[in-house]
């Protein structure tokens, strides 16, 4: 039997964030064990974990009042698709793939959006009792817990961006596609400037807010499409796939605003400032190569100027230092 590309529940709106679509083929293949458990335990010839970030071939059915046919919230099981009337003119019950039984059940992430569907299927119309019910919605329930690891590995708990494992991984994919289009890259190290003097002065929980207000700060400036990291502490990075210097410039004096702008507006104790590397490159490197040489090019900048806000710096040094440091 021929596996379909995607599963009924696909048609949902679905809101899953920028870094599980581009990780979404690694839970795909960490998926491969659970999807085969479910094959033998349900014994159907296909099951699959579609993930949402896919294609959506067909278009969104509705019902007269505007409902999605398929918008339910839990499990959506269909006994014999040719007796339901949901699935009338639906590619998945006609051509090749004729599928009779459908089940599939949400897979989250922890803050409740859909990620994707655990999916089962049947060229045979069967029954699906509330035991079997229930087995599907443990499977589903592990899906959840694989991806909460994933998420756990990549993500950074502090200010909910990809930690450096996640951000690596993500930017070998960007860089591996940008060099088979022969497109440039750019890459940007930031490190804050006095941060420590935050925490000591402060306190911790007050550089950690810092630390969330600059995340956002970053993932607010550039676009959907470019990669933020946390790689530790107080270093951040940018990818930013196609992209070559005049526009990756243009981005950073749009960061430059956006920084200004917090500064001004919003009433810390303190002004964030911060040193910046930048890297270009069409030729082909490593995201490893692309991050040595950004971090030595922001350890540049730190000895050279140590702030890219322009009064930004004098006023955190005013703000820190005791008064016979300051000059
Ligand atoms: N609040 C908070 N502090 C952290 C966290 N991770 C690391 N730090 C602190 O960040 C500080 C980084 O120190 P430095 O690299 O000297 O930072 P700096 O004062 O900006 O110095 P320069 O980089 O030379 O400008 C250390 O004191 C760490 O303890 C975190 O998650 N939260």
């Amino acid at each position: 039997m021929k596996m379909p590309d995607m599963s009924p529940h696909d048609f949902y709106q679905v809101n899953a964030s920028h870094a599980f679509g581009l990780l979404a083929s690694s839970a795909e293949m960490r998926f491969e064990r659970l999807t085969r458990l479910a094959k033998r335990l349900f014994n159907v010839p296909v099951a699959f974990v579609s993930l949402v970030e896919a294609h959506r071939p067909w278009p969104l059915q509705k019902h007269d009042d505007g409902r999605h046919a398929f918008a339910a919230a839990d499990l959506l099981v269909v006994q014999d698709t040719v007796l339901d009337q949901r699935f009338e003119g639906n590619p998945l019950r006609m051509g090749e793939s004729r599928v009779r039984f459908y089940a599939g059940c949400p897979i989250r992430v922890g803050n409740g959006d859909q990620l994707g569907t655990l999916c089962l299927i049947d060229d045979q119309p069967r029954a699906f009792d509330d035991d079997d019910q229930a087995l599907l919605r443990d499977l589903a329930k592990m899906a959840e817990q694989e991806l909460f690891a994933l998420e756990l590995a990549t993500i950074d708990e502090l200010t909910r961006i990809p930690n450096r494992r996640g951000f690596e991984a993500m930017s070998e994919q960007a860089l591996s596609l940008c060099k088979r289009l022969g497109k440039p890259v750019s890459l940007f190290y930031f490190d804050l400037d006095l941060f420590k003097q935050i925490n000591d002065r402060f306190g911790h929980a007050e550089g950690d807010r810092a630390l969330q207000d600059f995340s956002a700060i970053l993932s607010r400036s550039f676009r959907q499409s470019d990669i933020v990291g946390r790689l530790g502490g107080d270093e951040f990075a940018v990818l930013l796939p196609n992209t070559g210097k005049p526009q990756a410039e243009v981005a950073l004096r749009f960061l430059e605003k956006a920084v200004k702008l917090h500064n001004r507006t919003v009433k810390r104790a303190y002004k964030l400032c911060y040193s910046v590397g930048h890297v270009n490159s069409d030729a082909a490197t490593s995201i490893a190569e692309l991050m040595r040489c950004a971090d030595a090019r922001m350890y540049e900048d730190k000895k050279q100027h140590g702030h890219h806000d322009d009064g930004a710096f004098a006023a955190l040094l005013d703000l820190l230092l005791p008064r016979k440091y300051r000059h």
